[in-house]
């Protein structure tokens, strides 16, 4: 059971990318989180707000580090633009073993009405980059789709050649139990609620990506050890400490709030995020890391 980190894009103050960072950021994830496997371009990445050259250009940083490996999110609101990012990563993959697979989501604007729309938007992308593995990125929280999973799930397996899966970011546990029970062999589910990890374990996922990994992998690990010990108490213990970080976020905006985190924990990725998010405030800032020392979390 593995924990992918989807990381954050790190800007310089100007709030161009600052690639330059990604380097030390890939060892930060290895060495100190335990990571070998990361997301990149997702929503915690804030690939919307990133323009497909950019996209591209994280494509390449990313796989010029060497120590992990590698999953693209390569959807934009065009579709002309999800088949071109998606065609880059299986061309920058076919010279570099690193890029294991690519995950697309529903634009959120123009939203498909039915599985089957939502297929025949996929379908093209995910052959664009016919050698990798394909997976569907299902987070309703935050396009709005209300589309079954199940019904989507029996489509895409049998119209997407690629399709290995989706990525569930949604806490209906009932529909992912019967989307694993459903699945094709090779067809296996991300889990995409940290704060009920052990959930998705036993549900039936067979790994997790999320934001906290990049800063909480070892915790993170602690779970999966457990569960699979079958040291349940324990295992609940240590969702709780995931927990209690994220209630210390509480109102703040996600992603802001974690690339302050990830700068109290030594992995400075600057403070930025693009506009209409904005960064923490320094008061904000201090009240978080207040926050944090009180629940033992920097010590
Ligand atoms: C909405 C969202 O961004 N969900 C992430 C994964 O998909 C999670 O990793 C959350 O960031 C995490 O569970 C904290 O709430
Ligand atoms: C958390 C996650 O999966 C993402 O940022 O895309």
């Amino acid at each position: 059971f593995e924990l992918i980190p989807a990381v954050f894009t790190p800007y310089n103050s100007d709030l161009t990318i600052d690639y330059e960072k990604i380097q030390d950021y890939a060892t930060f994830l290895s060495e100190k989180q335990n990571i070998t496997t990361v997301f990149i371009s997702g929503t915690n990445g804030e690939s919307l707000s990133l323009s497909l050259s950019e996209r591209k250009q994280l494509v390449d940083t990313w796989a010029a580090q060497t120590s992990l490996k590698i999953i693209v999110m390569v959807s934009a609101e065009s579709i002309v633009d999800s088949i071109s990012l998606s065609s880059y990563v299986s061309k920058v993959s076919s010279s570099n073993p690193n890029i294991i697979g690519i995950a697309a989501m529903s634009p959120s604007f123009f939203k498909p009405s039915s599985a089957q729309d939502l297929i025949d938007y996929l379908s093209p992308i995910a052959s664009a980059s016919p050698n990798l593995d394909f997976r569907y990125y299902h987070i309703p929280s935050m396009t709005g789709l209300t589309i079954s999973m199940t019904s989507f799930q029996t489509l895409a397996q049998s119209q997407i050649k690629n399709f290995k899966g989706i990525k569930y970011t949604d806490t209906d546990l009932f529909t992912l139990r019967k989307c694993v029970r459903n699945a094709n062999e090779g067809v296996t589910h991300y889990f995409g609620k940290d704060e009920i990890l052990i959930t998705g374990i036993q549900t039936g996922a067979k790994s997790a990506v999320g934001s906290t990994y990049n800063f909480m992998g070892p915790l993170g690990y602690e779970i999966v050890t457990s569960f699979f010990d079958n040291d349940f108490e324990t295992a609940t213990e240590k969702q709780d400490g995931i927990v209690e970080v994220v209630e210390a976020w509480g109102d703040l905006e996600g992603i802001p709030a974690q690339k302050a985190i990830m700068e109290m924990v030594g992995m400075d990725l600057g403070r930025g995020v693009r506009p209409p998010l904005r960064s923490l405030t320094d008061d904000e800032y201090s009240e978080l890391e207040q926050s944090l020392k009180e629940i033992g979390f920097l010590d």
